[in-house]
């Protein structure tokens, strides 16, 4: 028997279920131990999966009601009252380990065998083939009494079987190792989305696009690249196989010939290698003569408005002064790479005359031994310069691995969310393809969770949207500093009560903490001490996927997605298949219908990148459509008027008191016009809400409230 620690919230839910054994004072430092008898918390996806084909139950931890016991069977599940205090004790696993890759390679057992045994059969045809040239020639001046065809017909053989078990071994090798990367692509990426949001604080967006794009191809280089004739482990089988036949044939000739050739082969490979960050700086300044362009053409406008013409010519002639002297370099470093390569085939083939020639002049061989020796002279050459090339690719991979997993180690999984979007696929049809992707077998269980049983504690999330439709949201003495400058304390003991269905006014000076308070609601970050809490329930108690679908956010700037418009209102229930109508009801409550029947292609119209083919005031109107969808009870609404001209406004006005009825409200506002008909007006101050009160009440006060609306020279009476 094993026993928990969970938070008060979470106990009052439990003890419905099961009974106590001990009682703690309300406060989140405090934990109370449960008893239980459930043996299997959490059962593998792959389990899950196989369990039943295609309908897959949710984790009976989550099904609410007195029947679903809670399912907490290892010691010291809790919800800290910091959440940083509990994520020090994990030691961030991986993003790419050896045995990740051992255990995706594993999934096809029968390609890596076929591989292998096309790849020996394909090597054994191309290391018999200088055996077999000579032979040839000693057939031809009659020193081998074998009948010509034959000998022909078995050359026949090795020529069609060698190109045929080539491409048995290639195609396998590359289905192998893309479909190893997909899935270790999807798994970064969704490494990458359950991240704590200071992580995307502290790496710029080019930073992670790069560990998808040129680290993880890199990654897939190593195999694709080097699965050609002469790279990879067809030239190391060539290698080795080339030296033990020229030991077997003439162990007089093989040590000086052998070691010589190979030798030469090495270090012409290597000087070879050596010249590649040319070829990569040749490269940068293409990429850069394409980034002048794309920012001169970006900014065409305000390049015309500054006369910025010659400023944009000089700088792109620069770059292309830079790509012509590379260039240059390049074509020098080419030429010699090319001569060099035929310089190290050159040396062998004379030392191999001169030896070979004096050992056959003296009987001491043949002459199809010679000739053999000459086809494994340029066997030797490509082949070595080939394995010289994979193990500087193999260098780059292996940097490129430890770059992605440095940046996953500097970061946080946020727990709470990711075990809330693992329990809403699970829900979900986990026979679709492009989900199983984000699964490896058993894999993500320790590495994604490893405080598994801390999550299966939190509460059951059917209750999440009754709690926040009738009870309020209290902010009570939160504390909190921004994770990238834990010294400076944004909040410092604020405590703010929105009461339900009202709607609640937040002003204050710039930089008071205002957006602070709503990223914290949003739970995009956690207070690092005190709470919030719905109804009365910490809000960590519900895992992160539930609360958002509780929580609808309108700011200033709304970003949309790059697909039509309908789709981008129908993003307020992205798990629902939303119908046409009910994308259209959103639409008319928002006041967007209109200009959206008026757009070329009506609700299929593309948006453009962040939805920059649309006003400022339509775009928010989608937004406000795309939160009426939604339907959650708490609104918060972050500046969402301040960016539009009056007609917009009023537009976009109409349509957010549509958008606020019956909803737990919270406004900000630097237009303090805007506000006066809130509820309550809360003025944040110092990290605290310092005034709190109606618009007149907070006026009558004189105090800070007041002196703002002065400043904005509102005269309200
Ligand atoms: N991601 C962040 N990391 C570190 N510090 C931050 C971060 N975001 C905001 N801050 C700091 O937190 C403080 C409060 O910022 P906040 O955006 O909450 O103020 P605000 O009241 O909303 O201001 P404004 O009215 O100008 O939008 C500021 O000093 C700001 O520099």
């Amino acid at each position: 028997m094993a026993s928990a620690t969970l938070p008060l919230p979470l106990r009052s839910h439990l003890t419905r279920l099961k009974p106590p054994i001990s009682h703690a004072p309300r406060a989140l430092a405090c934990h109370v131990k449960l008893s239980h008898s459930h043996s299997n918390p959490f059962p593998p996806f792959s389990l899950l999966r196989s369990r039943s084909k295609g309908v897959v139950r949710p984790p009976s931890a989550y099904v609410s009601g007195p029947a679903s016991d809670p399912i907490i069977t290892e010691p010291d599940p809790k919800v800290e009252s910091s959440n940083d205090a509990h994520d020090e004790t994990v030691e961030p696993p991986s993003a790419i380990s050896s045995s990740l890759l051992w255990s995706l390679l594993m999934r096809y057992k029968l390609r890596l065998a076929v591989s292998a045994v096309t790849l020996i059969g394909c090597s054994a045809c191309t290391l018999s083939m200088p055996l077999f040239s000579g032979r040839f020639f000693e057939v031809l001046i009659g020193t081998r009494p074998e009948p010509l065809w034959r000998l022909l017909s078995t050359v026949g053989v090795l020529y069609t079987l060698e190109p045929v078990l080539t491409i048995i071994y290639v195609v396998n090798m590359n289905t192998i190792w893309e479909k190893v990367m997909s899935t270790l692509r999807a798994q970064i990426f969704r490494r990458l989305l359950i991240q704590k949001v200071e992580f995307f604080d502290r790496y710029k967006v080019g930073e992670l696009t790069a560990l998808l794009t040129s680290d993880l191809g890199s990654l897939k280089d190593i195999v694709s690249e080097n699965i050609s004739r002469d790279r990879g482990f067809r030239a190391l089988s060539e290698v080795i196989g080339t030296i033990c036949i020229l030991f077997t044939l003439a162990p007089q000739l093989a040590p000086i010939l052998g070691i010589l050739m190979l030798t030469v082969s090495v270090l012409v490979a290597v000087y070879k290698r050596s010249t590649v960050p040319v070829f990569k700086a040749h490269g940068l300044a293409q990429a850069s003569i394409s980034d002048c362009a794309t920012e001169t053409f970006s900014a065409i406008r305000t390049v015309r408005s500054f006369s910025g013409e010659k400023r944009q010519m000089s700088m792109f002639g620069s770059q292309v002064m830079a790509f012509q002297s590379s260039g240059i370099k390049l074509g020098t470093f080419k030429s010699l790479n090319e001569s060099l390569t035929r310089v190290a085939v050159y040396i062998s083939l004379m030392s191999l005359y001169c030896l070979g020639g004096s050992k056959v002049k003296a009987g001491e061989l043949s002459v199809g031994t010679i000739a053999s020796f000459i086809g494994y002279t340029f066997t030797l050459t490509f082949a070595v310069q080939g394995l010289v090339n994979t193990f500087g690719d193999l260098r780059g991979s292996l940097a490129a691995v430890e770059r992605i997993n440095s940046v996953f180690s500097g970061g946080q999984i946020d727990e709470a969310l990711a075990y809330g979007l693992e329990r809403d696929i699970r829900r979900k049809e986990v026979d679709d393809e492009k989900l199983g992707l984000f699964f490896v077998n058993g894999f993500e269980e320790k590495n994604i969770f490893p405080n598994i049983h801390y999550m299966s504690a939190l509460r059951s999330a059917s209750n999440v949207h009754s709690l926040a439709w009738s009870g309020d949201v209290c902010l009570e003495d939160v504390h909190f500093s921004y994770p990238l400058r834990p010294d400076v304390e944004i909040l410092n003991g604020l405590n703010l009560r929105l009461k339900c269905g009202t709607v609640t006014a937040l002003v204050g000076s710039s930089g008071a903490g205002k957006s602070t308070i709503v990223q914290l609601l949003a739970r995009f970050y956690e207070p690092s001490r005190g709470c919030i809490t719905v109804s009365g329930e910490d809000v960590r108690t519900f895992d992160k996927s539930e609360w958002a679908r509780v929580v609808s956010i309108v700011n200033q700037e709304p970003v949309l997605f790059s697909v039509s418009v309908g789709e981008n209102i129908a993003y307020g229930l992205p798990d629902n298949n939303v119908s046409k109508d009910d994308v259209i009801k959103a639409a008319k409550a928002a006041n967007a219908h209109d200009f959206i029947i008026s757009l070329p292609q009506g609700y299929d119209t593309l948006v453009g990148e962040r939805g920059g083919l649309l006003s400022g005031g339509q775009r928010q109107r989608i937004a406000i459509a795309r939160a009426l969808l939604k339907n959650a009870p708490i609104l918060i609404l972050d500046e969402a008027t301040s960016a539009l001209d009056a007609i917009s406004e009023r537009l976009v006005q109409d349509a957010l008191s549509h958008l606020m009825k019956g909803r737990t409200t919270l406004v900000i506002a630097h237009k303090l016009s805007t506000v006066q008909n809130a509820d309550q007006i809360a003025l944040c101050s110092s990290g605290r809400i310092a005034e709190l009160g109606s618009h007149f009440e907070l006026l009558a006060k004189k105090g800070q409230y007041a002196s703002l609306v002065g400043t904005q020279r509102l005269a309200f009476e």
